[in-house]
């Protein structure tokens, strides 16, 4: 079987000051757990059709496939708990059918067709976890016009590492091949297995927390190109850490420009619905720092432009993107998957989940044009 080549030449960030990962007992191994859940929701939305994602499997840890309920497979979810006849679903993890494909339609109008001449773009994505995207990315654009970064704490980077060490599939994706000398491969992996280089594809073991003491991302992340138009992706990410924190990570990334942000998060956690929501949460020891502070689609909109995005800011909760984003064509290709006789439970659950997204053009680089036409949600 292929390996990816173990090189002692690729420095680790430990014992260099920057961006290192150290992450505490306790607290932080709830956080880290829940990327578990989210690989284990993405495996159960591809096999049951409503996703297209050939390195799901790869990328969930082995046994732990489990089918989720309907309503999660097409929107998102966590433990369920009954109030009235109401569910509230409450997984603080799942990314499936409605956020992958809205966030996936943001990233391909970001990176614009491909094109021999395109000028490269750069993607950070926050607390990635076993994110399947940049494989999917890498297996389209025949010559990748991208530079992507992933960043977690190193339990999960190394996790990630190991499965791609052990899936030829996702080799095939970074152009490794075992007839290579590992001096001459193009990926290059620390000697502790957390921290992954290659032209395309960079994995930091890194505590975000740690991230706004360094004000050169290039220094603290290596590879980060800071004259690249670049994308910030928390998919339930940010919302792990405090607000201050997460906003010290936003305003990180600013010093390279352009900046587009994506951020799926929870919101209305102070109906009967989120409240129930939150306490699930709670039993298992998980708190959202930011969801209080971000409640509304509004909030978040404000977030975006107290973070300096001025009027390049837009949002929606899931239930209008299942509306306005999905074709009719898909959607009823969704709907003949399974059958979602929960359709109230299915809209609240909706509503309490949220993508907003800004950007920053500068000097007219249009990195973000393609942004600009896309509905977005008016109101709170
Ligand atoms: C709910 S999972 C989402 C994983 C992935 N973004 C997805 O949507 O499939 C949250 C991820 O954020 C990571 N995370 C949370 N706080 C972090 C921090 N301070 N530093 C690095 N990673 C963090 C967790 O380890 C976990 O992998």
């Amino acid at each position: 079987m292929a390996t990816i080549p173990n090189l002692n030449s690729l420095r680790r960030g430990r014992g260099r000051g920057f961006g290192r990962d150290v992450s505490r007992p306790g607290k932080d191994q709830v956080v880290q757990g829940t990327d578990n859940d989210a690989s284990v929701s993405r495996l159960s939305a591809v096999q049951l059709g409503y996703l297209d994602d050939p390195y799901a499997t790869a990328l969930t840890p082995p046994g732990s496939a489990t089918r989720r309920l309907p309503i999660i497979n097409r929107g998102r979810a966590i433990t369920t708990i009954t109030i009235s006849k109401q569910r509230a679903i409450a997984n603080p993890a799942t990314g499936t059918y409605v956020r992958t494909t809205t966030i996936d339609q943001l990233v391909t109008r970001f990176l614009g067709p491909w094109a021999p001449d395109n000028k490269r773009k750069q993607i950070i994505s926050l607390g990635a976890g076993s994110d399947t995207r940049v494989f999917r990315l890498l297996s389209l654009r025949q010559s990748p016009d991208f530079v992507y970064h992933e960043l977690d704490f190193a339990v999960n980077t190394t996790a990630k590492i190991r499965a791609i060490r052990s899936a030829p599939e996702l080799q095939r994706v970074l152009g490794i091949d075992s007839s290579v000398p590992e001096k001459d491969s193009p990926v290059k992996v620390s000697e502790a297995g957390d921290a992954l280089q290659s032209p395309s594809y960079h994995i930091h073991p890194v505590d975000l927390r740690t991230l706004s003491s360094h004000d050169d991302p290039a220094k603290a992340l290596p590879g980060v190109e800071t004259d690249l138009p670049t994308l910030l992706i928390s998919e339930c990410c940010l919302v792990y850490l405090s607000p201050v924190e997460a906003q010290k990570v936003v305003l990180w990334g600013e010093t390279a420009v352009p900046l587009g942000l994506i951020l799926y998060e929870p919101i209305r956690p102070n109906d009967a619905f989120g409240e129930v929501m939150v306490s699930n949460l709670a039993a298992r020891e998980i708190q959202l720092q930011t969801l209080h502070k971000y409640a509304s689609l509004e909030a978040q909109r404000a977030r975006f432009r107290d973070q300096g995005f001025g009027d390049g800011q837009a949002a929606g909760d899931v239930e209008f993107l299942w509306k306005k984003w999905v074709s009719e064509e898909e959607k009823d290709r969704v709907a003949g998957l399974e059958m979602l006789d929960e359709m109230e439970e299915w809209e609240l659950l909706a509503r309490h989940y949220c993508i907003a997204w800004g950007w920053r053009d500068q000097d007219d680089i249009s990195a973000f044009a393609g942004w600009k036409t896309l509905e977005a949600q008016q109101g709170g």
